[in-house]
Formats: C-alpha cells, sequence, structure tokens
C-alpha cells in the first residue's frame, strides 16, 4: 500500500518592519507591510511530518510529542482545509488519476529545535513547516507566495516564513486576503554575511500575546494611524534598497527606529503594553554606545538591535562584527557556563565569560553589569533558505501513524 507523508523543515524569521495590527482578524489580513529577515534553519528550525491515511478518523497534530487540540474553525484546522482544498482544486480535478488523498484525514507530527514558550516566533516557522510538509504530501505545483496565503491563516507572521533571504508581506487591499501575501525581497545568497545574534532574555512568559496586544492597540492607539498610513509605506521602500545594496548602516537604522516605534504604538495602547525589560532595554543602551564610537571612528553603524512581543533582543550585524558583539554583550551579562554553542568557532574552545570586552572609547557606564542568568542564552546565527523537503528517514511518524516517541 502507498504511504502518502512527507516532511519539512521551516525557518524562523525576525522582523526588521514590524507587523503590528489586523485589518481582518479571522483572515489575517494586517493593518500595514511588513519585511523580515529568515534566519537559519541549521540552527532554528520546526520540523514537520504529514501523513494522510484512509484509516485515520479525523486529523490530528503533536507538537513536540505532545497532542494539541484541533479547533474546529481555529487557525490549524483553517490551513489544513485550505490545503485539502488546493489539493483537489489544483491536482485530483485536473488530473483525475490521481488518488483523491484530500478526502483522507491527516496525522502531523511537529517538533521545534528551540524552545516553544521563549517568544522566538515559534509559530512563524510552525506554520510554515505544516504547510510545506503538506504541499509536499499534496505534490501540489504552487509558488511559496500562494502557499504564503494559507500560512498567514494560521499566524500572520509565518507567511514570511516561506521563503529564505529578506521578505516582505505586502499587506494588500483585496477583503477577500488574496493579494495579501509574502514576496521575496532578495535570496540568502544575495547577502550571506549577515549575522544575527539572539539573547534569550530571562522572563516570564510574555503576559501579553501579540493575537490579543495588536488588537488592543488598533482599538485604541492614534499613533498607530500615524504609523500604518505615513511611515510603514516610506521605511518599507527603503529598507528594501538598503538590503538590495547591502547598506548596511541604512538597514540598521531603519530596523532600530522600526522596532523603536513598534514598542511605542504598544505604549500607546489603552491599557499600555510593555514588551520589553531592564535587560533589553540596557542590551539598547550598550548597542548605541557601539554604534557611537564606530560613527564617532568615521565609520557606520555596526549592529541593530530589534525586539518583538516579549523581552528578548535579536541583534544584526556583519558577520565580522559579531565576535566584538559577543565579547560586549557577555561583559555587561555573563553567562552560564558551557550553554552558548560557538557554531562558527569564533572563540576556539575558550571560556566564553573570559572573553567579556568593549572596543577603544566605549564609555563603560551606559548599562550597569547584571547577574549570571540575566541573559539566559545566546544564538548565533546567520540568514538563511527557505522550507526544505526532507527525506523518509527524517520522519516523525512510527509505522502506527502516531509520533515516534509515542509509538
Ligand atoms: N511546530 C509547530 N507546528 C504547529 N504549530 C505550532 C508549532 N510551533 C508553534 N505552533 C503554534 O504556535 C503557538 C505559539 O505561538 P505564540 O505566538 O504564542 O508564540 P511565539 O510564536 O513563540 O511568539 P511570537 O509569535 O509572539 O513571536 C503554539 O501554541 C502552537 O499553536
Ligand atoms: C511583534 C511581531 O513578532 C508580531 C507577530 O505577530 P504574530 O504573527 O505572532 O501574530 P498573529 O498573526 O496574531 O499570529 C512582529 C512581526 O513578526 O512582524
Amino acid at each position: 500500500m502507498t504511504l502518502y507523508q512527507a516532511t519539512a523543515s521551516a525557518p524562523v524569521n525576525i522582523a526588521c518592519i514590524k507587523y503590528w495590527g489586523k485589518r481582518d482578524t479571522k483572515l489575517i489580513l494586517p493593518t500595514n507591510s511588513s519585511l523580515s529577515v529568515t534566519l537559519d534553519q541549521d540552527h532554528l528550525r520546526s520540523t514537520t511530518t504529514s501523513r494522510a491515511d484512509p484509516s485515520f478518523e479525523r486529523d490530528r497534530l503533536w507538537l513536540n510529542g505532545k497532542e494539541e487540540d484541533i479547533k474546529a474553525g481555529g487557525r490549524t484546522a483553517t490551513c489544513i482545509t485550505e490545503m485539502k482544498r488546493l489539493r483537489k482544486q489544483e491536482v485530483e480535478d485536473k488530473q483525475p488519476n490521481e488518488p483523491k488523498i484530500s478526502e483522507y484525514s491527516v496525522h502531523i507530527a511537529s517538533f521545534n529545535n528551540f524552545p516553544t514558550a521563549a517568544g522566538l516566533a515559534s509559530s512563524a516557522s510552525g506554520f510554515a513547516a505544516l504547510v510545506s510538509s503538506l504541499a509536499q504530501l499534496y505534490h501540489l505545483p504552487v509558488s511559496p507566495s500562494t502557499l504564503s496565503l494559507i500560512a498567514r491563516q494560521g499566524s500572520g507572521s509565518a507567511c514570511r516564513s516561506l521563503f529564505g533571504g529578506f521578505v516582505a508581506w505586502e499587506m494588500g487591499s483585496a477583503s477577500d486576503g488574496s493579494d495579501s501575501y509574502a514576496v521575496e525581497v532578495a535570496p540568502q545568497a544575495h547577502w550571506p554575511d549577515l549575522h544575527a545574534l539572539i539573547c534569550v532574555v530571562s522572563d516570564d512568559k510574555k503576559g501579553t500575546s501579540s493575537t490579543s496586544g495588536m488588537q488592543r492597540t488598533v482599538e485604541t492607539s492614534p499613533l498607530l494611524q500615524h504609523r500604518i498610513k505615513e511611515v510603514v509605506p516610506k521605511r518599507m521602500k527603503d529598507i528594501s534598497k538598503a538590503i538590495l545594496d547591502k547598506d548596511f548602516d541604512s538597514f540598521a537604522r531603519i530596523t532600530m527606529a522600526d522596532s523603536n516605534q513598534f514598542h511605542a504604538v504598544a505604549l500607546d495602547t489603552e491599557p499600555p503594553i510593555f514588551y520589553m525589560n531592564d535587560v533589553s532595554k540596557s542590551i539598547i543602551a550598550l548597542i548605541v554606545e557601539y554604534n557611537r564610537v564606530s560613527v564617532a571612528n568615521g565609520g557606520g553603524y555596526k549592529a541593530a538591535y530589534t525586539y518583538d512581543a516579549g523581552p528578548n533582543a535579536v541583534i544584526y550585524a556583519p558577520k565580522e562584527n559579531i565576535k566584538e558583539i559577543i565579547q560586549l554583550i557577555v561583559k555587561y551579562f555573563p553567562q552560564h557556563e558551557g550553554l552558548f554553542k560557538d557554531v562558527f568557532g569564533l572563540f576556539g574552545g575558550a571560556d566564553l565569560n573570559s572573553q567579556g570586552g568593549v572596543v577603544e572609547g566605549f564609555n563603560e557606564n551606559v548599562a550597569k553589569k547584571f547577574e549570571v542568568g540575566a541573559v539566559k542564552g545566546l544564538i548565533h546565527t546567520r540568514v538563511g533558505d527557505s522550507p526544505r523537503a526532507l527525506g523518509a528517514e527524517e520522519t516523525l511518524l512510527g509505522s502506527n501513524g502516531l509520533p515516534k516517541t509515542l509509538a
């Protein structure tokens, strides 16, 4: 009997121009366009196996080995239904000899190789991997932009994880959402030397989810109206040009300004929303000072911070600056020994805490030194590629159709 099964992995993306606000909450249509960098799946990824089988009684999903409830009409159910509809429309109706697997229920097992609850955009890679594995299972002859229309309905930011490199989510204007999809601005290979350092900040889980926080902002923030009308359209153009020109100085200025404005509209919400904490603010102070020294010496900006709906910092920088930036962070935020994976071999096995330091001319008083654990982890990664089709040996489902750990 034929086994109808496929496995795919998908990357995390971190926005430089933030998506914050929906004009349609069911279809997940945004109030502004956004733009992100896709991070390398070698380091952070969601891996998902989907199987269709006539013996399955209903659609089921396991996330990290634990079954998740698929609520009727909910986001996961919508993505699965839409993928089945595409299979029927694009394959079965056009080629009557193809098996009618869109009529079978699916079992889906997914694994995130990073903490799901740590605010590291797991919903983005998660829904992109779900849609990618189903697209492979169903042999869909459609573009990543078409798949992004469906991933968008799982979580808005997920639509951008269907591409590698630098990705825009065009907000569109159609009421059915048909023109609200992701497009590639530049591929990974265009600027492979852009790296990212994620500072995982120790904190409780965020108090206000992105989904509910952004709707409160839409309902109450006057500043958001200015942002979506006047600010974002120009920034989308300017940052796309900066990326195409590999102009890091402009890229950094726009990225930091947009992170700042996103957190300003959160604060402008009634009641106000705070996502950054004292650790986040100190990391901003360090990057601002680091850039000031470079400019004072006749150079351009060397690093850019950005924060999503939580306290974790993502620092983008050209690869040649990352060692200095890690040294700077470690000086103020000593690390638990042995946790940092030096995947690019910058420190040759040396204890990271012995490596702390600042560049010449740096004003050390811009931040205080924190206790070990204030930044509880550093992840060094870089711009990455689009979702990957994986071989049968990577399957997460056992022969009985249950996740392997439960098989
Ligand atoms: N691998 C996955 N497959 C399917 N769904 C997933 C996967 N990973 C995460 N999700 C979905 O995303 C939800 C977590 O999304 P949530 O927005 O709360 O966190 P986050 O994505 O880490 O944060 P943020 O989007 O604000 O950066 C999970 O409860 C689950 O429904
Ligand atoms: C701050 C952000 O990370 C917000 C992400 O919001 P989500 O995509 O998680 O929201 P939903 O569409 O409601 O699932 C900015 C961004 O990624 O652009």
